[in-house]
C-alpha cells in the first residue's frame, strides 16, 4: 500500500507537490499522470526516500519514508526514467549484483532466473551494452523487482519505447499486479497508462486536480466534454467561449478540433458568421479519454 498524506515539497518558495493526498491499495495499478514539470519525479522522489518532503508524509505499508528509510527501501523496488546498468555485463550478471546489494544469499539465483524469465530476457547472453531501449526498460523491471518488493514505483517506463516494447511491459506489470504488488506508474501520457491502470490522478502544478477509477475520472465533475469539429472555407479567428476548455487549429485554421463543457455549436457558427468565415462542416462527438484528461490539465492551469 502506497499512501500520501498531505504531502508537500517546496522549492525556492515555490510548491512543487502540494498538499497531496492519496492512497493506492495492494495489487493495484495507479498511474499518476501529470504534464511536464506537475510535480510527479518529486512525489516519487519522496515515495522513494531520495529527498525528504518540506511538510506532510508518506508511507509504504504504513511504515513512514522520511521516518524509516532504510525499512522502506526494503519494501520497495524503485525504476528511474533512466536506469543505470553496467553495460559490460549480462541481463543475469547485472540482476546478480543488485541481488548482492539487497544482502540476498544464495536464494537470488532462483529469483533471478524467475525474473529474466517474467520479463522475456532468459535467453540472451549478450551485455548489456548492446541493448534496445525495450530490453533495458525490461531489465529494469526485473531490477525493481530483485527484493520482492510490496510496492514497485516506476517513473515514465515507456518513455522512447516502441509500440512492441509498451505492449511487453504492459504484459508484465499485469502480471507483477496479479502477483499482489502495488504498482505506482508516472506519465505524461494518457495512452500509455490507461491500458495498464485500473485507477490514476493528475497532477498540475503539484496538486492532485482528480483522482479515482478510469471511469470515475470521466465523469467526476458530472460535466461530460464535447469534442467539436469545425472546417472552414477560409481561415478562422480566435474562438472563445466560457465552455470551450481547449482548442486545436490545424491547416492554416482552416479546421479546428474543440472540447467544450456544453454543445456550443450554434454559438460558434455565429461567430463564424460574424467575422465573414464559411462553414464547411460543424460537428460534435462524444469525447474520448483523451479529452477529459486534457481538460483536467487546463483546469490545472487556472490553479497558479
Ligand atoms: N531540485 C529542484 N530544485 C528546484 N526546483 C525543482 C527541483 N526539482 C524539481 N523542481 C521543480 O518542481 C516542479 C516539478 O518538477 P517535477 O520534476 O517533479 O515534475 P514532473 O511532473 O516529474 O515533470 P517531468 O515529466 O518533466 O519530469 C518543476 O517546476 C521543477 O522545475
Amino acid at each position: 500500500m502506497i499512501r500520501c498524506e498531505h504531502l508537500c515539497k517546496v522549492y525556492n518558495g515555490v510548491p512543487a507537490v502540494d498538499d497531496l493526498c492519496l492512497e493506492v491499495p495492494e495489487g493495484e495499478v495507479f498511474g499518476l499522470l501529470g504534464p511536464n514539470g506537475a510535480g510527479k519525479s518529486t512525489t516519487i522522489l519522496m515515495l522513494t526516500g531520495l529527498i525528504e518532503p518540506t511538510s506532510g508524509a508518506c508511507y509504504i505499508d504504513d511504515l513512514e519514508v522520511a521516518t524509516h528509510p532504510i525499512e522502506v527501501k526494503k519494501k520497495i523496488g524503485y525504476m528511474p526514467e533512466d536506469v543505470g546498468f553496467y553495460p559490460t555485463l549480462t541481463a543475469e550478471e547485472n540482476l546478480e549484483y543488485s541481488a548482492k546489494l539487497y544482502g540476498m544469499g544464495k536464494e537470488r539465483k532462483e529469483r533471478i532466473k524467475e525474473l529474466l524469465e517474467l520479463v522475456g530476457l532468459e535467453k540472451v547472453t549478450k551485455e548489456v551494452g548492446g541493448f534496445s531501449k525495450g530490453m533495458r526498460q525490461r531489465l529494469g523491471i526485473a531490477k525493481a523487482l530483485i527484493n520482492h518488493p510490496t510496492a514497485i514505483i516506476l517513473d515514465e517506463p515507456t518513455a522512447n519505447l516502441d509500440p512492441q516494447g509498451v505492449a511487453d511491459y504492459r504484459r508484465i506489470i499485469r502480471q507483477v499486479a496479479d502477483q499482489g504488488t502495488t504498482v505506482l506508474v508516472s506519465s505524461h501520457i494518457l495512452s500509455e497508462v490507461s491500458k495498464v491502470c485500473t485507477s490514476a490522478g493528475i497532477l498540475a502544478h503539484g496538486k492532485l486536480v482528480a483522482h479515482g477509477t478510469w471511469d470515475e475520472l470521466a465523469h467526476i465533475g458530472g460535466d461530460e466534454k464535447i469534442v467539436i469539429h469545425i472546417e472552414t472555407r477560409t481561415p478562422m479567428p480566435d474562438l472563445q467561449s466560457p465552455a470551450l476548455v481547449a482548442a486545436e487549429f490545424a491547416e492554416n485554421r482552416h479546421r479546428a478540433r474543440l472540447v467544450a463543457t456544453v454543445d456550443i455549436r450554434d454559438e460558434l457558427a455565429d461567430t463564424l458568421a460574424r467575422a465573414g468565415v464559411a462553414i464547411r462542416s460543424l460537428e460534435a462527438e462524444h469525447p474520448d479519454i483523451e479529452d477529459v484528461f486534457l481538460s483536467y490539465y487546463e483546469a490545472g492551469e487556472g490553479m497558479t
